[in-house]
């Protein structure tokens, strides 16, 4: 079974892991997944060792000869593997190891390479925080937004009301028809008759939309009148036009008939029905959206004061990545590039075109420490792979970490840190949908609050299969929205939703929030919503998503991400 596809086992392995092996009762390789990232364990076998082609070094071993001098065999890499594994060691988030301390030697010491100067330095293991904390302290890592500023109507887009949005004026700010036809004053029939001493305008005879107001209309008269123009004084009701009929009279001049009585004010929207001058039509904090931009200038307003867009730079590194053609000799297309500027944007994010940075310490810190944007969000780099400088990078840059690591799954290299006091930088994880993951668990709350939005309104829906969990991280998880009349509106768990993997996601309304131990079918899951779900993909379920059929975690099928 190949990755992120549906066992078909009905009610799947929720809440343990398949295969009747359970990840506790063999130690964790869960504990051992980020004992990798902490780098206390295994070992990087670097390419060209000569004698010691065994010698191993450790990527974090600058300093650190504990962990630089344990052993290859004791320590690294080569626990058993369990193909039903439900985190195997294909899965990058729960690759496995042998025990993770860096005490435990069980071998010869062998060796130790200095490590390079710009490679990963030793990092005490910091324990991954619970997801839901984890959002939590990025929405709280900045007090508020920056100061407002004002802007003409449309710069506002995006923005969020510094301050309430209230009426310049009247709306409609006078009394207005509501259709084309005819002001009446009291009951019918009408006279149409000009009065003989109105003024000759060479314009239709009758009242148009815009034009300064008329005279007043006196009692049993009629006059044309256009939808949107003003009703003159006088007039009690407008009559529609497919209501009215015109008759000449033998004896001269025009009168208007209705088969029914106009009541007084039909078809008139008096002055003020909608507001008031000075009423507040929206509060501070509202999001201007264009529909808040349509009423901001129908209200009067030239200029809006809102917060401003948080700007935020991305640094996608890797010099494995192509950003043109077809993957060749080992290098892959840069699948985060394209991808993050636009969802940024759709957050209310001012994000320049993403640079690709070489995979080289010096670059890296010349690019985190020239930057100015609020939100600094690097792809890749955040494990301890040899030319991950990320962590490096902070600790030259004396940047403060606020997060580092998330109980999540993908995405749990992820982290948060401070590199001045309105500064931060997100670090999302390389594989792309790992990198989802960190966006929406770091980035999103960090932004929200520097945009001065709130929350999108906590959104759950009955799973219409069971999706297995992690033993205690939590599951980020495509879903698509099926609506059917036997079931209502269910979240289907997607296929390919492997790390490296974004075919489920592109296809997904949400991502759900699946907690540790996983969750049955009907279960009410917590949904992410993409800033584009609903209209996009709702209706349309996947062919390959198999609604109906638990939901195994591609870890558990190869995990070949
Ligand atoms: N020893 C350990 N290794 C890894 C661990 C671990 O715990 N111990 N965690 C794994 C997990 S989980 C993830 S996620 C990755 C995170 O790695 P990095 O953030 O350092 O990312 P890279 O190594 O640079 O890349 C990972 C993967 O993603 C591909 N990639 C990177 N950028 C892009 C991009 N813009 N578009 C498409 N694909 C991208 C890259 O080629 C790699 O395949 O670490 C695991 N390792
Ligand atoms: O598996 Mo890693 O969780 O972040 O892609």
């Amino acid at each position: 079974m190949t990755d992120g596809e549906f066992s078909g086992e009905p009610g799947g392995a929720v809440g343990r892991p398949r295969g009747g092996t359970s990840a506790e009762g063999r130690g964790d390789p869960f504990d051992d997944a980020l004992a990798l990232a902490n780098g206390t364990a295994p070992r990087w076998v670097r390419p060209g060792a000569g004698p010691e082609a065994t010698t191993v070094t450790t990527p974090y071993a600058a300093g650190g000869a504990a962990a630089a001098t344990s052993s290859a065999t004791g320590s690294g890499g080569d626990a058993p593997y369990t193909p039903d594994d439900p985190f195997s060691p294909d899965d990058p988030a729960a690759a496995r190891s042998g025990p993770s301390s860096p005490s435990s030697p069980s071998g010869p010491s062998r060796p130790v390479d200095p490590a390079p100067p710009t490679g990963p330095g030793p990092r005490t293991a910091p324990a991954a925080v619970p997801w839901h904390t984890a959002r939590a302290l990025a929405e709280r890592a900045v007090p508020g937004p920056p100061a407002p500023e004002t802007s003409v109507l449309g710069e506002a887009l995006g923005r969020t009301l510094a301050a309430p949005l209230s009426a310049l004026t009247d709306l409609p700010s006078f009394d207005t028809s509501a259709m084309d036809g005819w002001a009446v004053s009291g009951p019918g029939p009408w006279r149409l008759d000009r009065p003989a001493d109105a003024p000759e305008t060479g314009l239709p005879s009758g009242i148009l939309a815009g034009h300064a107001p008329a005279e007043a209309l006196l009692d049993g008269h009629a006059i044309p009148i256009a939808t949107g123009a003003r009703v003159p004084s006088g007039a009690t009701a407008v009559l529609r036009s497919e209501h009215g009929e015109v008759r000449e009279l033998s004896a001269g001049g025009r009168r208007l008939y209705a088969p029914r009585p106009a009541p007084p004010g039909q078809d008139i929207r008096p002055r003020g029905q909608e507001c008031r001058r000075g009423d507040q039509l929206l509060p501070a904090g509202a999001l201007v959206t264009p529909a808040v931009l349509g009423l901001a200038a129908a209200a009067g307003y030239d200029e809006l004061t809102a917060y401003r867009r948080p700007r935020a730079e991305v640094f996608v590194l890797g010099d494995e990545l192509l950003d043109h053609g077809l993957p060749h000799e080992g290098r892959i297309r840069d699948a985060l590039g394209p991808m993050l500027a636009p969802w940024l944007h759709s957050l209310g994010i001012e994000a320049a075109p993403p640079r690709h940075l070489a995979d080289e310490a010096d670059t890296l810190y010349a690019a985190l420490a020239g930057s100015t944007a609020d939100v600094v969000i690097t792809t890749g780099g955040t494990a301890s792979g040899p030319v991950d400088h990320v962590h490096p990078t902070l600790r030259r840059l004396g940047a403060e970490v606020l997060v580092d690591g998330v109980a999540v799954r993908p995405g749990h290299p992820m982290l948060l840190a401070r590199l001045a006091p309105r500064r931060h930088l997100v670090g999302l994880p390389g594989n792309p949908l790992a990198a989802v993951s960190g966006l929406l668990t770091l980035a999103e709350p960090l932004l929200r609050t520097l945009a001065a939005r709130r929350p999108a309104a906590p959104y759950r829906t009955p799973l219409a299969a069971a999706v297995a969990g992690h033993p205690r991280d939590t599951r980020l998880v495509p879903v698509a929205y099926r609506d059917d009349e036997r079931h209502g509106l269910t979240a289907v768990p997607l296929r390919f939703h492997g790390p490296a993997m974004l075919r489920g996601i592109a296809s997904a309304d949400a991502l759900a929030v699946v907690p540790p131990g996983g969750a049955e079918r009907g279960t009410e899951l917590e949904l992410l919503e993409f800033p584009w779900s609903a209209s996009w993909s709702a209706g349309w379920t996947p062919g390959w998503a198999a609604p109906g059929g638990p939901y195994e975690p591609p870890e558990a099928t190869g995990g070949r991400a």
